[in-house]
Protein backbone atom coordinates (compact mmCIF):
# COMPACT_ATOMS: atom_id res chain seq x y z
CA UNK A 1 0.00 0.00 0.00
CA UNK A 2 1.27 3.36 -1.16
CA UNK A 3 1.80 4.90 2.24
CA UNK A 4 1.68 8.59 0.80
CA UNK A 5 -1.86 8.29 -1.13
CA UNK A 6 -3.21 10.77 2.41
CA UNK A 7 -0.48 13.45 2.02
CA UNK A 8 -2.27 16.64 0.43
CA UNK A 9 0.98 17.04 -1.59
CA UNK A 10 2.69 13.36 -1.63
CA UNK A 11 -0.19 12.79 -3.64
CA UNK A 12 1.11 14.03 -6.95
CA UNK A 13 5.42 14.36 -5.59
CA UNK A 14 6.57 11.72 -3.00
CA UNK A 15 9.49 13.96 -2.05
CA UNK A 16 7.23 16.34 -0.64
CA UNK A 17 5.63 13.92 1.57
CA UNK A 18 9.06 14.82 4.37
CA UNK A 19 8.44 18.75 3.84
CA UNK A 20 5.71 21.32 5.62
CA UNK A 21 2.46 20.71 3.99
CA UNK A 22 1.11 24.26 1.92
CA UNK A 23 -1.29 25.87 4.20
CA UNK A 24 -3.89 28.30 3.01
CA UNK A 25 -5.27 31.68 5.35
CA UNK A 26 -7.58 29.19 6.85
CA UNK A 27 -5.06 26.76 8.27
CA UNK A 28 -6.53 26.84 11.84
CA UNK A 29 -9.35 24.99 12.53
CA UNK A 30 -11.50 27.83 13.23
CA UNK A 31 -15.28 27.21 12.55
CA UNK A 32 -16.12 28.22 9.34
CA UNK A 33 -19.19 30.60 9.08
CA UNK A 34 -20.87 32.66 6.95
CA UNK A 35 -23.45 35.28 6.65
CA UNK A 36 -26.64 36.42 4.88
CA UNK A 37 -29.19 38.69 4.80
CA UNK A 38 -32.34 38.19 6.75
CA UNK A 39 -30.37 36.42 10.14
CA UNK A 40 -28.90 33.85 7.80
CA UNK A 41 -26.07 31.97 9.49
CA UNK A 42 -24.49 28.52 7.87
CA UNK A 43 -22.20 26.54 10.29
CA UNK A 44 -20.39 24.94 7.60
CA UNK A 45 -17.79 21.90 7.75
CA UNK A 46 -14.29 22.11 6.40
CA UNK A 47 -13.04 21.01 3.80
CA UNK A 48 -9.85 19.61 2.48
CA UNK A 49 -8.97 22.16 -0.10
CA UNK A 50 -9.15 24.42 3.60
CA UNK A 51 -5.63 23.04 3.59
CA UNK A 52 -4.15 21.33 1.04
CA UNK A 53 -3.50 23.42 -1.86
CA UNK A 54 -4.09 22.57 -5.65
CA UNK A 55 -6.62 19.31 -5.27
CA UNK A 56 -7.56 17.66 -8.31
CA UNK A 57 -11.36 17.02 -8.94
CA UNK A 58 -12.71 14.60 -10.81
CA UNK A 59 -16.64 14.02 -12.45
CA UNK A 60 -18.48 12.35 -9.94
CA UNK A 61 -19.17 8.88 -10.99
CA UNK A 62 -22.57 8.26 -10.12
CA UNK A 63 -23.66 10.61 -13.03
CA UNK A 64 -23.22 7.61 -15.04
CA UNK A 65 -24.97 5.33 -12.85
CA UNK A 66 -27.94 4.20 -14.23
CA UNK A 67 -29.97 3.81 -11.16
CA UNK A 68 -29.30 7.83 -10.95
CA UNK A 69 -29.04 9.57 -13.57
CA UNK A 70 -32.63 9.58 -13.77
CA UNK A 71 -33.27 11.09 -10.79
CA UNK A 72 -33.92 15.08 -11.74
CA UNK A 73 -31.57 16.87 -9.42
CA UNK A 74 -29.43 14.24 -8.14
CA UNK A 75 -26.95 16.00 -7.15
CA UNK A 76 -26.84 18.23 -4.40
CA UNK A 77 -26.48 22.64 -5.00
CA UNK A 78 -23.71 24.12 -3.26
CA UNK A 79 -25.74 26.60 -2.22
CA UNK A 80 -28.74 24.22 -0.15
CA UNK A 81 -28.68 24.25 3.20
CA UNK A 82 -30.80 23.33 5.84
CA UNK A 83 -32.09 25.31 8.83
CA UNK A 84 -31.77 24.09 12.36
CA UNK A 85 -35.38 25.70 13.30
CA UNK A 86 -38.38 24.61 11.44
CA UNK A 87 -40.66 27.18 13.16
CA UNK A 88 -40.16 30.72 12.64
CA UNK A 89 -41.46 33.89 13.77
CA UNK A 90 -42.65 36.45 10.51
CA UNK A 91 -39.78 38.79 12.20
CA UNK A 92 -37.47 36.24 13.54
CA UNK A 93 -34.23 35.29 12.03
CA UNK A 94 -33.58 33.15 9.84
CA UNK A 95 -31.15 31.49 12.02
CA UNK A 96 -28.12 28.75 12.08
CA UNK A 97 -27.87 26.28 9.00
CA UNK A 98 -26.03 23.40 8.25
CA UNK A 99 -24.29 22.26 5.07
CA UNK A 100 -26.72 19.44 3.09
CA UNK A 101 -25.46 16.18 2.64
CA UNK A 102 -25.68 14.67 -0.52
CA UNK A 103 -23.65 13.83 -3.65
CA UNK A 104 -22.39 16.57 -5.26
CA UNK A 105 -20.70 16.91 -8.98
CA UNK A 106 -17.58 16.77 -8.64
CA UNK A 107 -15.12 14.68 -5.89
CA UNK A 108 -12.38 14.98 -4.63
CA UNK A 109 -11.00 11.87 -4.83
CA UNK A 110 -10.45 9.02 -7.84
CA UNK A 111 -12.13 5.45 -7.03
CA UNK A 112 -8.83 3.86 -6.31
CA UNK A 113 -7.09 6.20 -4.36
CA UNK A 114 -9.40 5.79 -1.63
CA UNK A 115 -7.89 3.61 1.30
CA UNK A 116 -10.82 4.00 3.82
CA UNK A 117 -11.45 2.76 7.26
CA UNK A 118 -14.28 2.47 9.39
CA UNK A 119 -14.04 2.25 13.30
CA UNK A 120 -17.31 1.96 16.12
CA UNK A 121 -16.29 3.00 19.99
CA UNK A 122 -18.34 3.22 22.67
CA UNK A 123 -21.44 1.49 23.79
CA UNK A 124 -23.46 -0.63 21.42
CA UNK A 125 -26.69 0.51 19.42
CA UNK A 126 -29.06 -1.22 17.19
CA UNK A 127 -28.05 -0.44 13.98
CA UNK A 128 -24.09 -0.23 13.92
CA UNK A 129 -23.98 -3.08 11.89
CA UNK A 130 -26.26 -1.30 9.21
CA UNK A 131 -24.24 1.60 9.16
CA UNK A 132 -21.06 -0.80 8.67
CA UNK A 133 -22.81 -2.64 5.64
CA UNK A 134 -24.32 0.43 4.10
CA UNK A 135 -20.77 2.70 4.49
CA UNK A 136 -18.82 -0.20 2.65
CA UNK A 137 -21.76 -1.27 -0.12
CA UNK A 138 -22.16 2.27 -0.70
CA UNK A 139 -18.57 3.07 -1.36
CA UNK A 140 -18.04 0.14 -3.42
CA UNK A 141 -21.58 0.76 -5.58
CA UNK A 142 -21.81 4.23 -5.91
CA UNK A 143 -17.93 5.19 -6.00
CA UNK A 144 -16.29 2.19 -6.80
CA UNK A 145 -14.15 2.11 -3.92
CA UNK A 146 -12.76 -0.98 -3.68
CA UNK A 147 -10.28 -0.94 -0.45
CA UNK A 148 -12.18 -0.31 2.86
CA UNK A 149 -10.59 -1.34 6.59
CA UNK A 150 -12.29 -2.21 9.38
CA UNK A 151 -10.46 -1.46 12.44
CA UNK A 152 -10.94 -3.90 15.05
CA UNK A 153 -11.86 -2.91 18.99
CA UNK A 154 -12.91 0.63 18.56
CA UNK A 155 -9.66 3.41 19.02
CA UNK A 156 -7.21 1.41 20.40
CA UNK A 157 -7.67 -0.90 16.97
CA UNK A 158 -5.76 1.62 15.04
CA UNK A 159 -2.24 1.08 17.04
CA UNK A 160 -2.92 -2.20 18.94
CA UNK A 161 -5.17 -4.44 16.78
CA UNK A 162 -4.90 -5.95 13.11
CA UNK A 163 -7.55 -4.68 10.64
CA UNK A 164 -9.95 -6.87 8.21
CA UNK A 165 -10.83 -6.05 4.86
CA UNK A 166 -14.47 -5.10 4.64
CA UNK A 167 -16.26 -6.37 1.22
CA UNK A 168 -19.79 -5.71 -0.49
CA UNK A 169 -20.03 -9.72 0.14
CA UNK A 170 -18.50 -10.30 3.55
CA UNK A 171 -20.82 -7.54 4.73
CA UNK A 172 -23.97 -8.81 3.20
CA UNK A 173 -25.90 -9.76 5.72
CA UNK A 174 -24.41 -8.26 9.09
CA UNK A 175 -27.73 -6.13 9.73
CA UNK A 176 -29.51 -8.33 10.50
CA UNK A 177 -27.34 -9.18 14.24
CA UNK A 178 -27.09 -6.87 16.96
CA UNK A 179 -23.73 -5.55 18.28
CA UNK A 180 -21.15 -4.40 15.66
CA UNK A 181 -18.80 -7.23 13.45
CA UNK A 182 -15.60 -4.79 14.42
CA UNK A 183 -16.10 -4.99 18.32
CA UNK A 184 -16.10 -1.80 20.28
CA UNK A 185 -14.44 -0.24 23.25
CA UNK A 186 -14.25 2.45 25.65
CA UNK A 187 -11.09 4.45 26.69
CA UNK A 188 -7.65 3.90 24.56
CA UNK A 189 -7.95 6.93 22.10
CA UNK A 190 -4.17 7.96 21.61
CA UNK A 191 -4.93 10.77 19.03
CA UNK A 192 -1.05 10.49 17.72
CA UNK A 193 -0.95 6.90 17.94
CA UNK A 194 -4.22 6.67 15.68
CA UNK A 195 -2.83 9.25 13.03
CA UNK A 196 0.31 7.64 12.91
CA UNK A 197 -1.62 4.30 12.18
CA UNK A 198 -4.02 6.59 9.82
CA UNK A 199 -0.60 8.06 7.73
CA UNK A 200 1.19 4.65 7.43
CA UNK A 201 -1.79 2.68 6.15
CA UNK A 202 -2.49 5.34 3.94
CA UNK A 203 -6.27 5.54 5.34
CA UNK A 204 -7.44 9.01 3.47
CA UNK A 205 -11.75 8.67 4.40
CA UNK A 206 -12.34 7.82 8.24
CA UNK A 207 -15.56 6.59 9.33
CA UNK A 208 -16.11 7.12 12.45
CA UNK A 209 -18.86 5.42 14.54
CA UNK A 210 -20.10 6.33 18.55
CA UNK A 211 -21.77 8.75 20.86
CA UNK A 212 -20.50 11.88 22.78
CA UNK A 213 -17.34 10.70 23.20
CA UNK A 214 -16.50 9.03 20.46
CA UNK A 215 -17.20 12.42 18.04
CA UNK A 216 -14.69 13.87 20.75
CA UNK A 217 -11.91 11.93 20.05
CA UNK A 218 -13.06 12.42 16.15
CA UNK A 219 -12.57 15.94 16.66
CA UNK A 220 -8.81 15.76 18.31
CA UNK A 221 -8.06 13.20 15.29
CA UNK A 222 -9.46 15.61 12.89
CA UNK A 223 -7.40 18.67 14.33
CA UNK A 224 -4.12 16.15 14.15
CA UNK A 225 -5.08 15.05 10.96
CA UNK A 226 -4.92 18.94 9.07
CA UNK A 227 -2.25 19.84 11.47
CA UNK A 228 -0.06 16.97 9.71
CA UNK A 229 -1.44 18.07 6.48
CA UNK A 230 -2.83 15.13 5.61
CA UNK A 231 -5.62 14.15 2.63
CA UNK A 232 -7.97 12.20 4.85
CA UNK A 233 -11.40 12.99 5.25
CA UNK A 234 -12.70 11.98 9.20
CA UNK A 235 -16.23 11.87 9.07
CA UNK A 236 -18.21 11.50 12.33
CA UNK A 237 -21.88 9.11 12.37
CA UNK A 238 -23.67 9.95 15.84
CA UNK A 239 -24.50 6.52 17.83
CA UNK A 240 -25.81 6.78 21.08
CA UNK A 241 -29.01 4.64 22.46
CA UNK A 242 -29.22 7.30 25.12
CA UNK A 243 -30.33 9.84 22.41
CA UNK A 244 -28.13 12.24 24.01
CA UNK A 245 -25.73 13.64 21.09
CA UNK A 246 -27.20 17.50 20.29
CA UNK A 247 -28.56 18.82 16.96
CA UNK A 248 -29.58 16.09 15.32
CA UNK A 249 -33.37 15.04 15.52
CA UNK A 250 -32.82 11.48 17.42
CA UNK A 251 -30.56 8.69 17.24
CA UNK A 252 -30.17 5.50 14.78
CA UNK A 253 -31.36 2.95 17.15
CA UNK A 254 -33.52 5.09 19.72
CA UNK A 255 -36.61 3.80 18.29
CA UNK A 256 -35.53 -0.05 17.98
CA UNK A 257 -34.74 0.29 21.88
CA UNK A 258 -37.75 2.12 22.92
CA UNK A 259 -39.79 -0.76 20.70
CA UNK A 260 -37.81 -3.41 22.61
CA UNK A 261 -38.15 -1.36 26.16
CA UNK A 262 -42.10 -2.07 25.86
CA UNK A 263 -41.57 -5.61 25.96
CA UNK A 264 -40.15 -5.30 29.63
CA UNK A 265 -42.74 -2.42 30.12
CA UNK A 266 -45.55 -4.98 29.18
CA UNK A 267 -44.62 -7.82 31.16
CA UNK A 268 -44.13 -5.56 34.32
CA UNK A 269 -47.45 -4.54 33.86
CA UNK A 270 -48.40 -8.14 33.67
CA UNK A 271 -47.07 -9.21 36.48
CA UNK A 272 -48.31 -6.10 38.34
CA UNK A 273 -51.65 -6.19 37.14
CA UNK A 274 -52.19 -9.91 38.46
CA UNK A 275 -51.54 -9.63 42.21
CA UNK A 276 -53.15 -7.52 45.00
CA UNK A 277 -51.25 -4.15 44.84
CA UNK A 278 -48.55 -5.19 42.21
CA UNK A 279 -45.74 -2.69 41.61
CA UNK A 280 -43.36 -3.54 38.36
CA UNK A 281 -40.49 -1.84 38.05
CA UNK A 282 -38.34 -1.22 34.74
CA UNK A 283 -35.14 0.18 34.75
CA UNK A 284 -34.07 1.15 31.59
CA UNK A 285 -30.82 3.08 30.18
CA UNK A 286 -29.93 6.39 30.10
CA UNK A 287 -27.38 7.72 32.17
CA UNK A 288 -27.61 11.44 31.47
CA UNK A 289 -30.81 11.68 29.39
CA UNK A 290 -33.76 10.24 29.98
CA UNK A 291 -35.29 9.93 26.45
CA UNK A 292 -35.86 6.12 26.26
CA UNK A 293 -37.20 5.90 30.01
CA UNK A 294 -39.56 9.11 28.52
CA UNK A 295 -40.79 7.88 24.67
CA UNK A 296 -41.26 4.04 26.27
CA UNK A 297 -43.60 5.64 28.72
CA UNK A 298 -45.41 7.68 26.20
CA UNK A 299 -45.69 4.56 24.31
CA UNK A 300 -46.70 2.61 26.73
CA UNK A 301 -49.64 3.95 28.32
CA UNK A 302 -49.48 1.27 31.16
CA UNK A 303 -47.10 3.31 33.13
CA UNK A 304 -47.85 5.07 35.42
CA UNK A 305 -44.46 7.00 37.02
CA UNK A 306 -41.29 7.83 34.92
CA UNK A 307 -38.15 8.55 36.32
CA UNK A 308 -35.63 10.67 34.81
CA UNK A 309 -32.04 11.91 35.23
CA UNK A 310 -33.15 15.33 34.49
CA UNK A 311 -36.46 15.28 36.39
CA UNK A 312 -35.48 14.99 40.34
CA UNK A 313 -37.49 13.19 42.75
CA UNK A 314 -37.90 12.61 46.10
CA UNK A 315 -39.37 9.83 48.33
CA UNK A 316 -41.31 10.62 51.53
CA UNK A 317 -43.47 13.21 52.68
CA UNK A 318 -45.99 15.48 51.01
CA UNK A 319 -45.94 15.33 46.82
CA UNK A 320 -43.20 12.42 47.31
CA UNK A 321 -43.07 9.01 45.24
CA UNK A 322 -44.41 7.00 48.39
CA UNK A 323 -47.32 8.83 48.46
CA UNK A 324 -48.14 8.86 44.59
CA UNK A 325 -47.55 4.97 44.87
CA UNK A 326 -50.27 4.60 47.46
CA UNK A 327 -52.54 6.91 45.94
CA UNK A 328 -51.90 4.67 42.34
CA UNK A 329 -52.48 1.49 44.31
CA UNK A 330 -55.56 2.57 46.28
CA UNK A 331 -57.23 3.67 42.84
CA UNK A 332 -56.04 1.14 40.81
CA UNK A 333 -54.45 -1.92 42.68
CA UNK A 334 -51.24 -1.82 40.54
CA UNK A 335 -48.90 0.08 38.77
CA UNK A 336 -45.50 0.23 36.72
CA UNK A 337 -42.53 2.72 37.36
CA UNK A 338 -40.18 3.06 34.66
CA UNK A 339 -36.90 4.46 35.86
CA UNK A 340 -33.84 5.36 33.97
CA UNK A 341 -30.58 4.24 35.00
CA UNK A 342 -29.12 8.05 36.04
CA UNK A 343 -32.20 9.06 37.94
CA UNK A 344 -32.24 9.86 41.49
CA UNK A 345 -27.98 9.33 41.58
CA UNK A 346 -27.83 11.61 44.18
CA UNK A 347 -30.30 9.61 46.43
CA UNK A 348 -28.46 6.77 46.02
CA UNK A 349 -25.06 8.54 46.82
CA UNK A 350 -26.99 9.24 50.13
CA UNK A 351 -27.66 5.96 51.15
CA UNK A 352 -25.14 3.93 49.23
CA UNK A 353 -21.42 4.41 49.56
CA UNK A 354 -20.54 6.31 46.98
CA UNK A 355 -17.62 5.08 45.19
CA UNK A 356 -17.43 7.68 41.90
CA UNK A 357 -15.72 5.27 39.78
CA UNK A 358 -15.63 5.72 35.78
CA UNK A 359 -15.27 3.69 33.32
CA UNK A 360 -11.93 3.31 30.64
CA UNK A 361 -13.31 6.57 28.87
CA UNK A 362 -13.98 8.54 32.17
CA UNK A 363 -17.56 8.25 32.33
CA UNK A 364 -19.47 8.00 35.89
CA UNK A 365 -20.20 4.57 37.15
CA UNK A 366 -23.93 4.47 38.29
CA UNK A 367 -25.60 3.14 41.40
CA UNK A 368 -28.19 0.62 40.60
CA UNK A 369 -31.20 2.78 41.21
CA UNK A 370 -33.71 0.03 39.82
CA UNK A 371 -32.22 -2.16 42.67
CA UNK A 372 -31.84 0.43 45.35
CA UNK A 373 -35.45 2.04 44.34
CA UNK A 374 -37.41 -1.35 44.37
CA UNK A 375 -35.52 -2.13 47.97
CA UNK A 376 -36.57 1.54 49.26
CA UNK A 377 -40.19 0.82 48.26
CA UNK A 378 -40.82 -2.93 49.88
CA UNK A 379 -39.34 -1.11 52.86
CA UNK A 380 -41.48 2.08 52.81
CA UNK A 381 -44.57 -0.68 52.60
CA UNK A 382 -43.15 -3.13 55.80
CA UNK A 383 -43.22 0.13 57.50
CA UNK A 384 -46.38 0.78 56.50
CA UNK A 385 -47.64 -2.72 57.76
CA UNK A 386 -51.58 -1.84 56.44
CA UNK A 387 -50.76 -2.08 52.75
CA UNK A 388 -49.08 -5.50 51.40
CA UNK A 389 -47.85 -5.23 48.27
CA UNK A 390 -45.56 -7.17 45.81
CA UNK A 391 -42.97 -5.65 43.98
CA UNK A 392 -41.38 -7.47 40.30
CA UNK A 393 -38.37 -5.24 39.22
CA UNK A 394 -37.20 -6.00 35.49
CA UNK A 395 -33.86 -4.85 34.73
CA UNK A 396 -33.61 -5.08 30.79
CA UNK A 397 -30.64 -2.56 30.32
CA UNK A 398 -28.63 -4.56 27.69
CA UNK A 399 -31.97 -6.50 25.87
CA UNK A 400 -32.50 -2.94 23.98
CA UNK A 401 -28.99 -2.37 22.68
CA UNK A 402 -28.06 -5.74 22.18
CA UNK A 403 -30.74 -6.16 19.18
CA UNK A 404 -30.62 -5.55 15.47
CA UNK A 405 -32.02 -2.19 14.15
CA UNK A 406 -35.77 -2.58 13.65
CA UNK A 407 -37.19 -1.60 9.81
CA UNK A 408 -36.95 2.48 10.09
CA UNK A 409 -33.74 2.30 11.98
CA UNK A 410 -32.54 0.41 9.00
CA UNK A 411 -33.45 2.95 6.33
CA UNK A 412 -32.03 5.79 8.69
CA UNK A 413 -28.66 4.38 9.10
CA UNK A 414 -28.34 3.19 5.25
CA UNK A 415 -29.46 7.27 4.49
CA UNK A 416 -26.72 8.40 7.37
CA UNK A 417 -24.27 6.33 5.74
CA UNK A 418 -24.54 7.04 2.44
CA UNK A 419 -24.44 10.75 3.04
CA UNK A 420 -20.92 10.16 4.94
CA UNK A 421 -19.57 8.84 1.78
CA UNK A 422 -20.88 11.60 -0.52
CA UNK A 423 -19.70 14.07 1.77
CA UNK A 424 -16.15 12.65 2.28
CA UNK A 425 -15.82 12.27 -1.61
CA UNK A 426 -16.35 15.75 -2.39
CA UNK A 427 -13.83 16.50 0.29
CA UNK A 428 -15.83 17.53 3.26
CA UNK A 429 -13.91 16.81 6.48
CA UNK A 430 -14.33 17.37 10.13
CA UNK A 431 -18.00 16.54 9.80
CA UNK A 432 -20.91 14.19 11.71
CA UNK A 433 -23.39 13.24 9.37
CA UNK A 434 -26.88 13.71 10.84
CA UNK A 435 -30.64 14.40 10.66
CA UNK A 436 -32.04 17.61 11.13
CA UNK A 437 -35.35 18.57 10.79
CA UNK A 438 -35.97 15.50 8.39
CA UNK A 439 -32.76 16.61 5.85
CA UNK A 440 -29.42 14.99 6.00
CA UNK A 441 -26.85 17.51 7.09
CA UNK A 442 -23.00 17.83 7.86
CA UNK A 443 -22.39 19.26 11.29
CA UNK A 444 -19.48 20.86 12.42
CA UNK A 445 -17.41 18.54 14.88
CA UNK A 446 -17.70 21.79 17.73
CA UNK A 447 -21.69 21.65 17.68
CA UNK A 448 -21.70 17.90 18.79
CA UNK A 449 -19.59 17.87 21.34
CA UNK A 450 -19.98 20.99 23.00
CA UNK A 451 -22.93 20.12 24.91
CA UNK A 452 -25.45 16.75 25.87
CA UNK A 453 -28.80 16.66 24.69
CA UNK A 454 -31.29 16.09 27.48
CA UNK A 455 -35.30 15.89 28.15
CA UNK A 456 -36.33 19.74 29.49
CA UNK A 457 -38.81 19.26 31.89
CA UNK A 458 -40.27 22.84 31.53
CA UNK A 459 -40.77 21.69 27.91
CA UNK A 460 -44.11 20.49 26.24
CA UNK A 461 -42.96 16.99 25.93
CA UNK A 462 -42.43 16.21 29.42
CA UNK A 463 -45.60 17.92 29.84
CA UNK A 464 -47.39 15.45 27.86
CA UNK A 465 -45.43 13.07 29.48
CA UNK A 466 -46.87 14.39 33.11
CA UNK A 467 -50.60 14.28 32.05
CA UNK A 468 -49.89 10.85 30.12
CA UNK A 469 -49.15 9.25 33.95
CA UNK A 470 -50.46 11.85 36.06
CA UNK A 471 -47.55 11.39 38.42
CA UNK A 472 -46.24 14.35 40.20
CA UNK A 473 -44.09 16.45 38.26
CA UNK A 474 -41.89 16.54 41.95
CA UNK A 475 -41.17 20.38 41.36
CA UNK A 476 -42.40 23.20 42.94
CA UNK A 477 -43.46 26.56 40.90
CA UNK A 478 -39.98 27.86 42.32
CA UNK A 479 -38.39 25.33 40.88
CA UNK A 480 -39.89 25.44 37.66
CA UNK A 481 -39.21 29.16 37.21
CA UNK A 482 -35.77 28.98 38.45
CA UNK A 483 -35.30 26.13 35.98
CA UNK A 484 -36.64 28.42 33.26
CA UNK A 485 -34.79 31.73 34.09
CA UNK A 486 -31.39 29.32 33.63
CA UNK A 487 -32.36 28.34 30.26
CA UNK A 488 -31.26 30.26 27.02
CA UNK A 489 -34.50 31.73 25.16
CA UNK A 490 -36.23 29.57 22.80
CA UNK A 491 -39.04 29.44 20.28
CA UNK A 492 -38.41 27.22 18.06
CA UNK A 493 -37.19 23.56 19.32
CA UNK A 494 -38.12 20.35 18.53
CA UNK A 495 -40.31 19.12 21.39
CA UNK A 496 -38.16 17.85 24.28
CA UNK A 497 -34.69 19.08 23.31
CA UNK A 498 -32.49 21.53 24.63
CA UNK A 499 -32.28 24.82 23.53
CA UNK A 500 -28.78 25.11 22.14
CA UNK A 501 -28.47 27.77 18.80
CA UNK A 502 -27.69 30.29 21.37
CA UNK A 503 -24.43 28.34 22.94
CA UNK A 504 -22.17 28.27 19.73
CA UNK A 505 -23.04 32.14 18.54
CA UNK A 506 -19.98 32.61 21.99
CA UNK A 507 -17.96 30.59 20.21
CA UNK A 508 -17.74 31.28 16.92
CA UNK A 509 -15.98 33.85 14.31
CA UNK A 510 -17.31 35.24 11.13
CA UNK A 511 -15.32 34.22 8.53
CA UNK A 512 -17.47 35.44 5.66
CA UNK A 513 -18.33 38.03 4.35
CA UNK A 514 -15.33 39.76 5.62
CA UNK A 515 -16.02 42.46 8.23
CA UNK A 516 -18.78 40.89 9.86
N1 LIG B 1 -12.58 13.99 25.15
C1 LIG B 1 -12.17 12.95 24.43
N2 LIG B 1 -11.11 13.05 23.59
C2 LIG B 1 -10.70 12.00 22.87
N3 LIG B 1 -11.28 10.78 22.91
C3 LIG B 1 -12.32 10.61 23.72
C4 LIG B 1 -12.84 11.67 24.53
N4 LIG B 1 -13.90 11.19 25.24
C5 LIG B 1 -14.01 9.89 24.89
N5 LIG B 1 -13.09 9.54 23.98
C6 LIG B 1 -12.91 8.22 23.37
O1 LIG B 1 -14.07 7.88 22.63
C7 LIG B 1 -14.36 6.51 22.76
C8 LIG B 1 -15.79 6.31 23.17
O2 LIG B 1 -16.14 7.15 24.29
P1 LIG B 1 -17.26 6.70 25.34
O3 LIG B 1 -16.90 5.40 25.94
O4 LIG B 1 -17.50 7.85 26.23
O5 LIG B 1 -18.52 6.36 24.45
P2 LIG B 1 -19.42 7.28 23.55
O6 LIG B 1 -18.78 7.48 22.23
O7 LIG B 1 -19.77 8.52 24.29
O8 LIG B 1 -20.65 6.35 23.32
P3 LIG B 1 -21.83 6.00 24.35
O9 LIG B 1 -21.67 6.89 25.56
O10 LIG B 1 -23.06 6.30 23.59
O11 LIG B 1 -21.66 4.58 24.64
C9 LIG B 1 -13.39 5.95 23.77
O12 LIG B 1 -12.43 5.19 23.08
C10 LIG B 1 -12.77 7.16 24.45
O13 LIG B 1 -11.43 6.98 24.80
O1 LIG C 1 -21.89 -1.10 30.41
P1 LIG C 1 -21.40 -0.24 29.31
O2 LIG C 1 -21.07 -0.97 28.07
O3 LIG C 1 -20.32 0.70 29.74
O4 LIG C 1 -22.61 0.67 28.85
C1 LIG C 1 -23.48 1.33 29.73
C2 LIG C 1 -23.74 2.72 29.28
O5 LIG C 1 -23.85 2.84 27.90
C3 LIG C 1 -24.92 3.71 27.57
O6 LIG C 1 -25.88 2.95 26.93
C4 LIG C 1 -24.46 4.76 26.64
O7 LIG C 1 -24.08 4.12 25.47
C5 LIG C 1 -25.44 4.27 28.86
O8 LIG C 1 -26.81 4.44 28.88
C6 LIG C 1 -24.99 3.24 29.85
O9 LIG C 1 -24.74 3.81 31.09
MG1 LIG D 1 -21.29 8.90 25.73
Amino acid sequence: MDSLTNHCNGFFDPKLASEAPIMNSTATSDPKVVTGTAGYILEDVPHLTDYCLNLPTYPNPLQDNPAYSVVKQYFVHVDDSVPQKVVVHKDGARGVHFRRAGPRQKVYFEPDEVQAAIVTCGGLCPGLNTVIRELVCGLHHMYGVKKVLGIIGGYRGFYARNTINLTPKSVNDIHKRGGTVLGTSRGGHDTKKIVDSIQDRGINQVYIIGGDGTQRGASAIFEEVRKRGLKVSVVGIPKTIDNDIPVIDKSFGFDTAVEEAQRAINAAHVEAESVENGIGVVKLMGRYSGFIAMYATLASRDVDCCLIPESPFYLEGPGGLFEYIEKRLKENGHMVIVIAEGAGQELVSESVQSMSKQDASGNKLLQDVGLWISQKIKDHFAELKTMPMTLKYIDPTYMIRAIPSNASDNVYCTLLAQSAVHGAMAGYTGYTSGLVNGRQTYIPFYRITERQNHVVITDRMWARLLSSTNQPSFLSVKHVNEEKKGEEPSNQLPDGHCPDDILVKKKISCIHPPGC
